[in-house]
């Protein structure tokens, strides 16, 4: 007979002992920016509070993109498929990559949204008008955010970085995602599709638990700025190579450096690895992530501030749009970055 082996648990408990850094928007500088570089340092990501997001930019979002994921099947359909914008159901990006989700991706300029809008909601106006109220103020968010990276950094130049998202032809990005709920044990156990006699209780409650939406990845742009509703999912990954669980905070946003923003730090900043893992919750979790984006034919040199005779250039200049060339042709769980480094293994 074949013994088992136990499931490896991708939602250990002893991760949750690390506590993920909560940074106040409303605090005085210089301990602002001093915060806000310490955790782009050792995390790459962290939490906002005092963000000054209208609670009603939120929920409008929130509600359209509930609205669009109850409808059937081949309405939702209708939007796509993700070609790399619209709705996708399953597959991620073009090279293979699978995940346990649907997602509606859409270009963050209004001309797009509006376009976009017509495929996707019987209101369309109302969907790009909540789709507008909620990037115009994530995007001031991640703005400041960058704005306070350069003070803190010492970089001259203030609105360096932040200038990249705010120009009118950002490549910027707005994602909804949203995860199935668990289908609980013993629902599978009666339709026998995931209950296996031979595993211990403890093995069958982690094999329910244990099941990936979406892959593990770094984001490619400069900055995102996620939010999800009260169901946990998001999973980090620290320099050690151990996985921590964010607990859910929907009134709050999650701040992650992207590749990006790594090479404008001359990798003083790492961009973070991350994952969404399906809930044990019997409601669906969403994620609604704004990917803030340079324009397409910008250059991406690290900030002459960042290079020192000790810590030289690694990066060979590309332009942004280089850079999606090539992040597409390579799979989610890729390190894209790798291939503009001037040397291997840093
Ligand atoms: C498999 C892929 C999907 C992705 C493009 C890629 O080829 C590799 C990076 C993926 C990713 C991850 C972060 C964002 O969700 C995303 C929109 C992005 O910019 O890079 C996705 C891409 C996608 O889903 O189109
Ligand atoms: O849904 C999440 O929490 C993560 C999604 C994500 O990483 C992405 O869309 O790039
Ligand atoms: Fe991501």
């Amino acid at each position: 007979m074949v013994v088992p082996t136990s499931t490896p648990n991708l939602w250990s408990r002893k991760t949750r002992a690390v506590g993920i850094p909560t940074i106040d928007l409303s605090l005085p500088r210089p301990e602002l920016s001093e915060a806000i570089v310490k955790a782009c340092e050792e995390f790459g990501f962290f939490k906002v509070i005092n963000h000054g997001v209208p609670r009603d930019a939120v929920l409008r979002l929130e509600e359209e993109g509930v609205e669009f994921f109850n409808k059937p099947s081949e309405q939702k359909h209708r939007a796509g498929p993700a070609m790399p914008f619209g709705y996708g159901c399953k597959n991620i990006g073009p090279n293979g990559d699978m995940g346990e989700l649907e997602y509606l991706l859409l270009q963050s300029d209004a001309m797009s949204v509006t376009e976009r809008s017509k495929t996707i909601s019987e209101d369309p106006a109302k969907f790009s008008s909540a789709v507008n109220k909620y990037v115009g103020a994530v995007r001031e968010v991640a703005g400041e955010i960058l704005d306070l990276v350069c003070e803190g950094l010492g970089i001259s130049d203030r609105t360096a970085f932040s200038r990249l998202i705010r120009d009118v032809h950002s490549d910027s990005l707005l994602r909804i995602n949203h995860y199935p709920p668990s289908s609980s044990v013993v629902r599978a156990g009666k339709k026998g599709a995931t209950w296996d006699p031979h595993l211990k209780l403890v093995d069958q409650l982690t094999r329910s638990h244990n099941r990936i939406g979406f892959g593990e990845h770094s984001d490619p742009q400069i900055l995102t700025i996620l939010r999800s509703n009260d169901v946990e999912g998001l999973q980090i990954c620290l320099a050690d190579g151990l996985w921590i669980t964010v607990p859910p905070d929907p009134r709050e946003f999650f701040v992650i450096v992207g590749d990006i923003l790594e090479v404008l730090t001359n990798g003083r900043f790492t961009s973070v690895r991350h994952r969404a893992m399906l809930s044990n919750s019997r409601k669906p979790r969403m994620s609604t992530v704004y990917f803030g984006a340079p324009p397409l034919n910008s250059w991406i040199v690290s900030r002459p501030e960042m290079v020192l005779p000790e810590r030289p250039n690694r990066y060979k200049p590309f332009t942004w749009g280089e850079y999606k060339k090539a992040l597409y042709s390579l799979r989610l769980a890729d390190t894209r970055l790798d291939l503009f480094k001037v040397q291997k293994d840093f």
